[in-house]
């Protein structure tokens, strides 16, 4: 059996790079043939993923964060490798959703001995996503995370970023087409989940479920800047169910569509476009699951 490790050196401030040494070691321990190759930029791990798929990789392995896992799943979606993940990003939220809670080193045998399982995969304008979509507030603060970064550094530029949207942010009149309905409102997010967790383990879709063949999709409608600060700290447990403005519903497919140009969170990325289109592609990628 052969693996492929992509390993996204500049991933979590060099610490996917730093795991080169064990991935190495624990291969060797286990007997098993095994490739290491590093991403030279944005792009290269859908590039060298596909590369491996290609050429006979059984499993290929993400090494850095979500916008890694993310880039390899778009380079090995519709093939018959497995996926593997190793957790080296600052952000690794999508692996909570496959409980691993253990040691690097038991994580990395877990790569090599666990058994692959199905799981479903969202697509949004053409691009294969693993994780959580999203449209509203939450994207805006990922924009403003990276111009932070300029000025601080990683959890002060989250938390700058955080505090500016709240300020700043007014709300976006969306249509959302869903189950053959449509409503248009103003909305401070919708949340689009194939995995539960995101942005540093907040649960926006508390029953997501990654083999269900459905999204989970949270809208919550625009609520007052004194109501944001209140519905954060529910939304970061996913306890917030209760509240008025927010809605739930369960589907295949959603359509997003506005006036303005929208920007669209892809676990952790972001694209912008008019219109956005998420379908759930059931069962379409093999993920290496922990063994028990
Ligand atoms: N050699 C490289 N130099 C710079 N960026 C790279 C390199 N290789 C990959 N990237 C980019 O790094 C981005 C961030 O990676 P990832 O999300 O895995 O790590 P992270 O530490 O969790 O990052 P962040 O928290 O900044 O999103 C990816 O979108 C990828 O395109």
């Amino acid at each position: 059996m052969s693996l492929l490790f992509v390993v996204n050196p500049e991933a979590g401030k060099g610490k996917a790079k730093s795991l080169i040494p064990l991935i190495e070691r624990t291969c060797r321990e286990n007997n098993v043939e095994y490739e290491i190759r590093q991403t030279s930029g944005p792009g290269d791990g859908t590039r060298i993923a596909k590369w491996g798929a290609e050429n006979g990789f059984k499993r290929i392995v993400s090494v850095g964060g979500d916008g890694t896992l993310n880039e390899v799943v778009n380079g090995m979606a519709g093939g018959s490798a497995a996926l593997g993940i190793i957790p080296g990003g600052s952000g690794n939220d999508f692996i909570r959703s496959i409980d691993s809670h253990k040691p690097l080193e038991e994580v990395i045998v877990d790569v090599i001995k666990g058994i692959p399982e199905r799981v479903d995969l969202g697509l949004c304008n053409g691009r294969y996503f693993i994780n959580v979509g999203s449209v509203g507030f939450d994207a805006e603060v990922v924009i403003k995370t990276e111009s932070a970064k300029r000025f601080f550094s990683g959890k002060a530029a989250y938390v700058a970023a955080l505090l500016n949207t709240i300020f700043t942010y007014k709300g976006k009149m969306i249509r959302i087409e869903v189950d053959g309905k449509a409503i248009e409102t103003n909305t401070l997010l919708i949340a689009i989940a194939n995995g539960r967790y995101y942005g540093g383990g907040m649960i926006p879709a508390p029953e997501a479920d990654i083999k269900d063949g459905c999204f989970d999709i949270c809208h919550i409608r625009m609520v007052s800047k004194l109501k944001i600060f209140a519905l954060f700290p529910r939304f970061m447990k996913g306890k917030h169910g209760s509240i008025n403005e927010v809605s739930f519903y369960r589907s295949k497919r959603v359509k997003l569509s506005s006036n303005e140009s929208l920007s669209i969170n892809i676990d952790g990325e972001i694209i912008k476009d008019n219109t956005a289109e998420f379908e759930i592609i059931e069962g379409a990628i093999n993920v290496i699951f922990p063994r028990k």
